[in-house]
């Protein structure tokens, strides 16, 4: 059997003695997308700093997390290309974007020109339209959901078999979320995978085969999309589910109202 593309084994985080994130123990399988949901809070996006190697100072990890069948660390695939919640943090301000997405694909082996061209490519795969005019920019150019773009094509460029996506689509309009999730359903094909954080249950769907469900520091839930839509389990998965049908009603009316939002979603 092959490895997964990501073991991650007791994974637990604390900030001055505080436990923030208990022991997490999750897999995912290359080419899986599997998104991770949870309230507010719930430790969601410091688990996605972990497996990106980018903790802010002052936590503690414990546990292990392994890429593939393990690489050495600092071989650049011993951890996850993550696009962050806040792409404003994510990207330098006094470097053009067309060079901050050059540095990985320069890294990667592509000539100067050649990474000039596939970062334009990556530019349009995240949604950017006339990519070519928006390398020279610097991110003070451009408004956040541009900003939120870019990121993306910079997790792109990283080329690593595990991308962690946090909350990607939060800040764009209808369409470009659409187009983004495409991008990111894009991704997994040829084997990568995809943890995918978000509050909006229905790009969960759209997107991912399996989700697990975040609550207060602790995996609550994990299990196949479909299931999960159809028969929540936590109670917090269940004001998920209500919540995105549009129906608090736990009767066998609201039962059926959750499962035809599972059919309508995972279509
Ligand atoms: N740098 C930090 N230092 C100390 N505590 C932190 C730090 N960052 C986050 N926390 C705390 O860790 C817990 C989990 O935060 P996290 O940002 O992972 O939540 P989240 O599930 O991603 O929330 P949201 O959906 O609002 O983004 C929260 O109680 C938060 O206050």
């Amino acid at each position: 059997m092959p490895a997964p593309a990501l073991s991650v084994t007791d994974l637990a985080l604390s900030s001055g003695g505080r436990q923030l994130v208990h022991p997490l123990t999750f897999s995912l399988a290359a080419g899986e997308r599997v998104a991770l949901l949870g309230a507010s809070g719930s430790g969601k996006s410091l688990t996605a700093a972990a497996l990106a190697g980018s903790l802010p100072e002052g936590i503690s990890a414990g546990g292990t997390i392994t890429f593939g069948a393990g690489s050495g660390a600092g071989s650049g695939k011993d951890r996850a290309a993550l696009i962050r919640q806040d792409p404003a943090t994510a990207l330098n301000p006094l470097v053009p974007i067309g060079r901050q997405l050059a540095i990985p694909l320069r890294s990667a082996g592509y000539s100067r020109p050649d990474a000039k061209a596939e970062a334009a490519r990556l530019l349009a795969r995240a949604g950017i339209g006339e990519p070519a005019l928006f390398l020279p920019r610097y991110t003070g150019q451009l408004s956040g959901g541009q900003l939120q773009r870019v990121c993306i094509a910079l997790a792109l460029a990283c080329g690593t078999p595990v991308l962690v996506a946090d909350e990607p689509t939060t800040a764009l309009d209808a369409v470009t979320q659409n187009t983004v999730l495409e991008t990111l359903r894009m991704w997994s094909t040829g084997g990568r995978s995809l943890l995918f954080i978000t509050h909006d249950l229905a790009a969960a769907a759209s997107l991912c085969t399996r989700a697990l469900v975040m609550e207060a520091g602790r995996i609550v839930e994990q299990a196949p999309m479909a299931d999960l839509l159809r028969n929540p389990l936590h109670p917090y998965t269940v004001r998920l589910v209500q919540a995105a049908s549009g129906s608090a009603d736990s009767s066998a009316e609201g039962a059926a109202a959750r499962s035809a939002t599972a059919t309508a979603v995972a279509a």
